[in-house]
């Protein structure tokens, strides 16, 4: 048994639901090394049959890196934890490699979770860790300070597997003192102490004298940037569910009312993430183009003609905006659609679309498939106007929706013949669909609910560990 203070891992695990098991993600460092190692005590303690899987990854950038992983699997060795390595064998690219290493790091840990029908990833960010985040992204200054709420306690990858950090409010410092007591060894990345590099010049500032108070300083900011990031987005999501509706596949329409209801942040905010969704973008649109989208839609947009009021009519993220007497329409615009391409399973299509296919599907018959927008001329036998619906934007809408076609010829919409119907197209809320962080659940809730995507997969937090 660890010797620690009495009841850390009580207080860093009690919460986390282990109920399906769990991977961490132990890169050999001090923090993810404690964190395996508090986490197995937990389990033991509480749930000794829960199923753990450590995973480390050799993104074979650094030539330790493959001794380091053998390092991990001696220790899981030693304590009974089943230890697997994977390796990023994918191409390298020749700029942002921190990124494109993070990205096959997460999807690596999830295949490994999702193969062993595990919900839930823990990773060791510390304290120290978020405190550098938040300095980063202030020192970036971030958009109202969305950002500076640091890294979320569970965020949710692919919008299938919960990555939880039990360690964020727990210092490095603490946990080199349980390795040290175990007397366990830890790496140490060089790329750390790498001052050419933003995050170890921030972690040094932070070792400086005055580093203590930083760090609590930037702790503070961080819990109250997401204190206000969650009521914001609960307000958001109460306004989606008051006035969005969605009269059509791909056309979602906001009450006029919406621009006016009196909390402007709150609208902005979900007017951002309503635009990302409609445009498949994986990010939200800029604030202050947002804000000058807003301005327009709450003043007087109509343009008055000869023949009456014309829309007002704008783009933003991908999405063209037609504000007219019936309501303010989103709908993805019709510039640089993908090609046609062929029908894959869990592939994103436009950033808006998960393929899924049937069980029962011939390959013969998929392979025989591709998937392309539905375009105007099929789009004009589709388009069935409902509830006043302004018939011209159903058909716009539906003109960049996803079909299935086999050589020139469109079968159709999915499920809409006995073809389609092999194939599914999922919709996803493009902002949250990569990485839902649980600041954000509400709105990404409010708009799954909205455009028919799955909900999300419940917090794994609130409940006891089984047989505690
Ligand atoms: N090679 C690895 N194998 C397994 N897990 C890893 C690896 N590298 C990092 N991790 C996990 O991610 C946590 C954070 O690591 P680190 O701070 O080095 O990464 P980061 O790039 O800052 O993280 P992120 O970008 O994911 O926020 C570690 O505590 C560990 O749980």
């Amino acid at each position: 048994m660890l010797q620690t203070e009495p009841d850390l891992s009580e207080r860093l695990f009690f919460e986390i639901d282990f109920t399906n098991g769990a991977v961490a993600a132990v890169s050999g460092g001090s923090d993810s090394t404690a964190l395996l190692l508090l986490l197995k005590d937990h389990l033991d303690r509480t749930a000794p049959a829960t199923k753990l899987l450590a995973v480390t990854i050799d993104h074979g950038l650094r030539p330790d890196a493959a001794s380091e992983a053998r390092a991990v699997a001696g220790v899981c060795a030693e304590r009974g934890i089943a230890h697997r390595i994977l390796a990023w064998s994918g191409p390298k690219p020749s700029s942002g490699l921190p990124a494109a290493a993070r990205e096959a790091r997460y999807r690596l840990l999830a295949e490994a979770a999702e193969g062993e029908g595990i919900g839930l990833i823990l990773t060791g960010h510390t304290a120290d860790d978020q405190a550098e985040t938040v300095l980063m992204r202030q020192a970036r200054d971030e958009q109202e300070g969305r950002g500076v709420a640091g890294m979320a306690p569970a965020t949710l990858y692919d919008w299938q597997s919960w990555i939880v950090r039990p360690l964020l409010d727990t210092q490095r410092a603490t946990l080199r003192e349980i390795l040290r007591r175990a007397s366990v060894g830890w790496a140490e990345d060089p790329t750390n102490e790498d001052d050419a590099f933003e995050r170890p010049r921030i972690r040094a500032a932070l070792a400086a004298a005055d580093g203590g108070q930083r760090m609590g300083n930037a702790l503070a900011l961080a819990g109250r940037a997401a204190t206000e990031r969650e009521e914001l987005g609960r307000r958001a999501a109460a306004l989606i569910r008051g006035y969005a509706s969605q009269p059509a596949d791909g056309l979602i329409r906001l009450d006029p009312d919406f621009v006016t209801s009196g909390d402007d942040r709150a609208v902005v905010y979900a007017l951002r993430i309503l635009l990302a969704t409609v445009g498949g973008v994986g990010f939200l649109p800029d604030q202050a183009r947002s804000e000058v989208l807003f301005d327009r839609l709450r003043g007087e947009p109509f343009r008055a003609t000869p023949f009456g009021a014309a829309p007002f009519r704008a783009t933003l993220s991908r999405t063209a905006v037609d504000a007219r007497r019936a309501g303010i329409f989103l709908r993805r615009e019709a510039r640089n659609l993908p090609p046609a391409a062929p029908a894959e399973e869990n592939a994103l299509w436009d950033g808006r679309r998960r393929i899924t296919l049937s069980d029962k599907s011939d390959a013969l018959v998929i392979a025989s498939l591709s998937i392309a927008p539905l375009g105007v001329a099929s789009a004009a036998k589709h388009a069935n106007a409902r509830d006043g619906t302004p018939p011209n934007l159903v058909r716009a809408a539906l003109a960049v929706e996803p079909a299935l076609w086999r050589g020139g010829k469109c079968l159709g919409l999915s499920g809409n013949s006995q073809v389609a119907a092999a194939v599914a197209f999922q919709p996803v809320v493009a902002p949250f669909a990569r990485f839902l962080p649980s600041f954000d659940l509400e709105p990404a809730g409010a708009v799954a609910e909205l455009v028919g995507a799955p909900p999300a997969p419940v917090l794994p937090f609130g409940r006891r560990s089984a047989g505690s």
